[in-house]
């Protein structure tokens, strides 16, 4: 019984704000998370979290704001999901841990077989599970340095790919991701991204111009025999729900494939029916070589995953991958019921119906408003970069302004850019309609306030 007949969400699908947003009970756990925790561990919001189902969170004073984040794009099929649950609890019943390399456990190998059913190409891949997308990026580069015997790794201007060693130092905002945690890994080196709302030329010879470019400076700079593998969000998360124009990223591929350079998709954000697609990759018909996912892979328990080609993913001699954690029976029961919460409830489809409503609403706000400089993205991954009137510069402080005031209306909401003028906005895929619209509406009540 998927969310969606019946096996739904607890709570009440509604929005109620019956305190200040955030709340008296909030606010007390807010002084106890200061004198605990480091100031380094921000919060979009200082709202503590009671329940949450469906589109809703609720949180320590009865507050149930609707919810446009998802966890940053993790509880795709809704939070604590009956399905998911119930097959955690049962998996917990019975065994929590054995660490994988040392005593195996079937929905490991389930979980493993799935990804490598549903991920992009019908070629033989193996899977590899870990705890988080930065781990799954870290270890699908040393396989792929591994496996071609090179060093140099291609990513992308605005991308992002993880705070650890290697994945921050992928990723390209300094602020406040690398700022002071240098020096950073060696041979990475970073490319235009094809920006459509920013490309000099504007959009229509992004793409094309954009991938000539950067296969001009890999051959240049760096030697495309030099590179192990190219590493690149099919849409760009963090750095502001880029997505490449058309054209670009098969342009890329086909640079890899003519040069023995391996294709890293990083598909963290993106994965999991998020875009409309089950990976954002099948848009322009991209094979990758080595697929990186998390977030939306297991309803919120932590799980992260590795699927290559075989003929890579073998090469690794044994032993060479691992880690205590990777694959907790937990997690691989919350995945193999996320899988079929999205295949039995055609979870893509419910991501494209969210862009049919919310794009067309977010291009009439802009048309109302001309700070709106941009509206993008597909599925359930759509942004709104704000701009000063009349031009491009970016206006961060109106996109804190507006996500204030959506908070105090009570609809949860994330920013996102380089430039920190971004708007995001990832529903879980199971939001009831009406409140997809009622959070449009105070998206709306927002602007005009
Ligand atoms: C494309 C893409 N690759 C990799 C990652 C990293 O995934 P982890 O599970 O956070 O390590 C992400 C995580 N994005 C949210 C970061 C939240 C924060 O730390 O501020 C991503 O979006």
């Amino acid at each position: 019984m998927t969310s969606q007949d019946g096996g739904g969400p607890r709570l009440p699908q509604e929005r109620r704000v019956v305190t200040e947003i955030p709340g008296p009970r909030s606010r007390e756990l807010q002084e106890r998370r200061t004198a605990a925790v480091p100031p380094g561990v921000g919060s979009v919001l200082p709202v503590y979290v009671a329940d949450a189902g469906g589109g809703v969170v609720v949180d320590v004073d009865g507050n149930s704001l609707i919810d446009f984040g998802s966890g940053i794009a993790v509880t795709n099929v809704g939070n604590a999901s009956p399905r998911v649950a119930a097959r955690v609890k049962e998996q917990a019943d019975r065994f929590t841990h054995t660490c994988f390399m040392v005593a195996p456990y079937e929905s490991y190998v389930a979980v493993c077989e799935n990804l490598n059913r549903i991920t992009p190409g019908d070629h033989e891949k193996r899977s590899f599970l870990v705890n988080s997308g930065a781990e799954a990026v870290e270890n699908a580069v040393k396989i792929a340095r591994y496996a071609t015997g090179r060093q140099a790794v291609v990513v992308f201007d605005h991308g992002y790919h993880g705070r650890t060693l290697l994945t921050m130092t992928l990723t390209a905002k300094s602020m406040p991701y690398k700022h002071g945690f240098g020096p950073y890994a060696p041979e990475v080196y970073r490319m235009p991204m094809a920006y459509p709302f920013r490309w000099p030329t504007g959009p229509g010879n992004c793409g094309p111009e954009a991938a000539a470019q950067a296969a001009d400076m890999i051959s240049k700079q760096i030697g495309a025999a030099n590179v192990a593998a190219v590493v690149v969000e099919p849409i760009q998360g963090e750095g502001g729900f880029i997505d490449p124009a058309p054209g670009f990223l098969p342009a890329i591929a086909g640079f890899c494939r003519a040069n023995g350079i391996l294709l890293v998709a990083d598909e963290v954000q993106t994965g999991f029916a998020r875009t409309g697609d089950m990976f954002a990759c099948e848009h322009e018909g991209i094979v990758p070589d080595i697929v990186a996912t998390a977030k939306g892979i297991a309803g919120g328990l932590p799980l992260a995953a590795v699927t290559g080609r075989a003929e890579i993913m073998d090469r690794v001699h044994g032993g060479g991958l691992g880690g205590t954690y990777g694959g907790n029976p937990l997690a691989c029961a919350a995945a193999l019921a996320v899988l079929e919460e999205i295949e039995e409830g055609k979870l893509t489809e419910r991501a494209r119906r969210i862009g049919e409503v919310m794009l067309p609403r977010l291009r009439g706000l802009a048309g109302r408003y001309p700070a709106i400089g941009d509206v993008r993205g597909r599925g359930a991954m759509i942004a709104i970069e704000l701009v000063r009137p009349g031009t491009k510069e970016p206006d961060a402080a109106l996109t804190a302004e507006i996500a204030r005031r959506c908070h105090a209306r009570g609809l949860l909401v994330l920013t996102a850019g380089t430039y920190g003028n971004v708007l995001r906005f990832l529903p879980p895929l199971v939001i009831p309609e009406h409140l997809l619209n009622e959070g449009l509406d105070v998206l709306e009540a927002a602007f005009a306030a």
